[in-house]
């Protein structure tokens, strides 16, 4: 007898997995499962569908779930996916990253208990104090305009998590450079967000008490993206599952392993695939790419995966792009060539199913003066970006599509928007007091219900009516609302964003009117008609003289980028770079050469 009911979308979708024995073995385990997949082969479909199972049947309220992911993009596709199923965060269901399953559900009930030596009451420190006290001390020891690198000072922190072994101090100025920066911000009463997966880790790994506490609370964890989450996270996955009694259902591939220089690591996947009590599934079948794009991205990462298409017959574009005039030209390119050509390509394909690609916010940048000069709308997701996807700011976009015109078919539900509203608040409400927080935002959403109003006074009324306090009294929240109000700044009069309404606030995450532009990171997790790769030339995509580790790393970005199309691959290259010595005729990417090389060989056999 299910413990809740479940929605129509559900059973229908739970169907489509009866084709597929590896998704239906995975939808039917019992014990820890680990799928291991390639791209587009519906690992994140049976998660979420397992997930929705589960919930049905095997937990009873208050116990529950937590779904975790690497970043706060795959968080929202994640809780888009279950909403869409019927399941929404609750308190008996976590949806989010790790750094925030650690903040909520770690150290916030925990860390005072177990004594650990961070502040209270716990405050995240912003990017900005973070990288100024990094730079601060840096100096400090090294002396000004130091070779030291703030990426290798948190590489460092993240992959060795024992402080008395010889790792850590045998690079022996990263190490002393780490613990003068957190004394630094220890003075400050902060913590940083590197700080909520290391101390979350400590916290499993040497307080007993703390596995029954969270067994008992979630006796499922379900974590996407597996190989992106690093060494920290490995750690409280198999102390809270293999010592601590929690479920697992974890899914991942380790040739999209993209995050090496945050510590991350694609064979800490495998390893839990090969304990004797974790079932592995593999899955074969990719329902998003035309077979020619499933065979190219296997040439292009040089390994026979043996991944099939789910659509044989359906016809691909693979096309290799020389263009005068460096990334501009490419960009040009791109907007006055490619584009209309793949609209005219197929009816009813929009802005929305086309995506360029870039591999860093310069190269953004490039792309974004040529795109907005065509008068095209976009939407943009790297540092550049206006502010970073947080929780917070993504709660606001999500309350925007609902003002705009969800409200009517409930999407996003508002129970949901509720709920996360709850969540964002360090301590659980008693009853009453999250009753009446939950009617106030009720009637200030349904006030700012709106067919053409600008976002700039949707988001402006939200912090009035109710945000601005919630941050003010939570100074775990101090890194969101750096972002809240870079949001809020670029949505002003003068600022990059000032022009844009509601709706279009609340669809810069997949809108069909806009054209996507990405890094190649960013794209991680996304499916697109068409995806156009810019910058393929050696010293952009790879860097030149990388060492073999960081040249397979830059090999799986590459292939994440071709692996995100359904119908159309355009890589466009011009032969050469611009570098700040200048112009450098280092010729196209080797990857380029490779995959032509070969796709030449397969496809003339
Ligand atoms: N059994 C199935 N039947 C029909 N469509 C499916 C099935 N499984 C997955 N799909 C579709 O395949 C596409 C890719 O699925 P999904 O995004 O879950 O893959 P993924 O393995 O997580 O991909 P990636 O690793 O590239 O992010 C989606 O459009 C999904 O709806």
């Amino acid at each position: 007898m299910p413990f809740r009911s479940v929605s129509a979308a559900y059973l229908a979708q739970a169907a489509d997995l009866a084709g597929n024995a590896g998704q239906q073995a995975a939808y039917d385990s019992t014990g820890h499962c680990v799928v291991l997949a390639g791209p587009g082969s519906g690992k994140t479909k049976t998660l979420v569908l397992k997930l929705a199972r589960i919930m049905a049947e095997d937990v009873r309220a208050p116990r529950g779930a937590a779904c975790i992911t690497y970043s706060q993009e795959c968080a929202r596709e994640l809780t888009r996916r279950l909403e869409r199923l019927g399941l929404r965060e609750a308190p008996n269901l976590f949806i989010g990253t790790v750094h925030g399953f650690c903040l909520r559900h770690l150290l916030m009930p925990y860390a005072r208990l177990a004594n650990l030596p961070v502040p209270f009451p716990l405050a995240v420190a912003t990017q900005r104090q973070s990288d100024q006290a990094m730079k601060r001390v840096g100096d400090r020891l090294f002396g000004v305009g130091h070779p030291n690198k703030p990426m290798d000072l948190g590489r460092h922190r993240r992959s060795i998590l024992d402080r008395a072994s010889i790792a850590w101090t045998s690079e022996g100025e990263l190490a002393g450079w780490a613990e003068e920066y957190e004394a630094e911000l220890r003075g400050m009463g902060l913590i940083d967000f590197d700080d909520l997966v290391i101390f979350g880790q400590r916290l499993v790994s040497e307080h007993d008490w703390v596995l029954p506490l969270l067994q008992a609370k979630f006796p499922i964890l379900a974590v996407d993206e597996y190989q992106d989450l690093g060494v920290a996270l490995h750690r409280i996955v198999k102390r809270v599952a293999f010592d601590g009694g929690v479920r697992l259902f974890a899914v991942g591939d380790s040739d999209q392993s993209i995050y090496g220089f945050t510590g991350a690591d694609g064979a800490l996947l495998q390893e839990l695939a090969e304990r004797d009590d974790v079932e592995r599934v593999q899955l074969q079948l990719n329902y998003r790419s035309a077979s020619r794009i499933v065979s190219a991205s296997e040439l292009a990462l040089g390994e026979v995966r043996g991944y099939v298409s789910n659509d044989p017959d359906r016809e691909a574009v693979i096309a290799f792009v020389e263009c005068g005039d460096g990334l501009e030209g490419q960009a040009a390119h791109a907007v006055a060539e490619i584009i209309p050509a793949a609209l005219a390509a197929k009816p009813g394909r929009t802005l929305g199913d086309i995506a360029i690609l870039y591999r860093d916010y310069r190269a953004g940048d490039i792309v974004a003066e040529a795109v907005a000069a065509a008068g095209l709308d976009f939407i943009r997701v790297d540092t550049a970006a206006p502010y970073r996807k947080v929780a917070l700011t993504s709660w606001i976009e999500d309350c925007a599509a609902w003002c705009a015109d969800g409200w009517r078919e409930g999407r996003p539900q508002l129970r949901g928007l509720l709920d996360r509203w709850l969540g964002f608040h360090r301590t659980r409400l008693a009853e009453a007091e999250a009753r009446g927080e939950a009617q106030r935002l009720t009637r200030l959403l349904w006030s700012l219900r709106t067919d053409e109003g600008l976002a700039r006074d949707l988001v402006g009324a939200l912090r009035a009516g109710m945000l601005d306090a919630l941050m003010a009294a939570e100074p775990s929240l101090a890194d969101q609302r750096e972002q809240v109000v870079r949001m809020s700044t670029a949505l002003a009069v003068g600022g990059p964003l000032a022009d844009l309404d509601v709706a279009s606030l609340g669809g810069r995450d997949g809108s069909p009117l806009h054209l996507n532009l990405l890094t190649l990171h960013s794209a991680k997790g996304c499916e697109y008609d068409v995806v156009i790769m810019v910058g393929l030339d050696l010293g952009g995509l790879p860097w030149r003289n990388e060492l073999p580790a960081a040249r397979r790393e830059s090999r799986r970005l590459f292939y994440v980028g071709l692996t995100r199309a359904r119908d159309e691959i355009h890589m466009l290259y011009s032969g050469y770079v611009d570098t700040g010595r200048g112009r450098m005729h280092w010729g196209r990417s080797p990857f380029l050469n490779e995959l032509e090389a070969r796709m030449e060989e397969a496809e003339g056999e």
